[in-house]
């Protein structure tokens, strides 16, 4: 089955900016989540707006479903749902107003479907969007993304700002989403603790560019970080190096492969890693 979407090589750079989006390239397979991580400024927004075609593409490709999509292309954006972080809605709407305009967007609207997930949130027909808190704003958010039976949701920071119980919450309501296996879901985030809990792949991007694509059991169960000393980090074949770090007392080495690198190096420390831990030395560490 072809991946529900493919970025191959998507370029982007920006006029009166000296931010580059380069040659970003990634798969998400159906019925998984990719979790799509990277600094302020990393570019994970402006690669969302070149999936969604808001953004214009300097080069590459974007494949959905098969597909390249083209502005005026219905059936594929039937197919997407996306929550972003701020406003998603005018606020002088109520749910059901909502409701009402996205019955005429959307040919797949369910409005049986959207009632059910008002009412597991809480939120009414009748209040106004403008009232809402942060929590109430992005599960309206979801449950209207939700509403017209997406194959692909697309979230970015959709969880942040959210108290730890309402992520809770929509992380539950995210991973019973890909229970269907046609369905995915792109995520980006900063909360590294949410991507730990739900995603199957994480994609790193720093500076515009992607620096790791791993699944996540790989990252935390088969990558490991070496702690050395200098002349133990002297020994280190570079090519089992992904990024360094050094600090004021050791070098932080980040490895593909724990088992083999304790095999290897025997008298050094190689500790399970964190999903944080690998975005700081990607981010602030230096590759050989
Ligand atoms: N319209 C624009 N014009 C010029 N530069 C822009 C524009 N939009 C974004 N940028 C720049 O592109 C870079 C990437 O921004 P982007 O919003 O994609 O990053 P991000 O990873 O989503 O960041 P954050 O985590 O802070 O939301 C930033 O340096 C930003 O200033």
């Amino acid at each position: 089955m072809c991946p529900v979407l493919e970025l191959t090589d998507v370029s982007k750079s920006y006029a009166k900016s000296d931010f580059v989006l380069d040659k970003v390239s990634f798969a998400v397979p159906a019925g998984t989540i990719m979790g799509l991580v990277g600094e302020n400024g990393a570019g994970k927004t402006t690669v969302i707006g070149c999936i969604l075609n808001t953004l214009f593409r300097d080069g590459g490709t974007v494949r959905l479903f098969g597909s390249e999509l083209s502005d005026g292309d219905r059936e594929l954006r039937e197919n997407i749902g996306v929550v972003y972080d701020g406003d998603n809605f005018p606020d002088h709407l109520s749910a059901g107003q909502l409701a009402d305009i996205m019955r005429g967007v959307y040919r797949q609207w369910d409005d049986a479907a959207f009632q059910g997930y008002l009412d597991s949130f809480s939120i009414t027909r009748e209040q106004k969007i403008k009232s809402y808190s942060k929590g109430m704003t992005m599960k309206l958010a979801i449950a209207a993304a939700l509403a017209h039976h997406p194959r692909l949701l697309i979230l970015d920071e959709a969880t942040s700002g959210l108290d730890p119980i309402v992520r809770d919450e929509m992380l539950d309501v995210f991973l019973g989403f890909v229970e269907d296996e046609s369905h995915s879901i792109l995520l980006s985030s900063h909360i590294t603790s949410d991507l730990e809990r739900i995603a199957d792949h994480i994609t790193f991007l720093h500076r515009g560019k992607v620096v790791l694509t791993a699944s996540k059991d790989d990252l935390i169960y088969r990558y490991a970080v070496l702690r050395c000393k200098e002349r133990q980090f002297e020994a280190i074949d570079p090519k089992d190096i992904i990024a360094y770090r050094k600090k004021e007392y050791q070098i932080d080495v980040l490895v593909p492969n724990g088992k083999e690198a304790r095999q290897k190096y025997k008298d050094v420390v190689a500790d399970q890693t964190t999903i944080d831990e690998i975005m700081l030395l990607l981010v602030k560490g230096k590759t050989k």
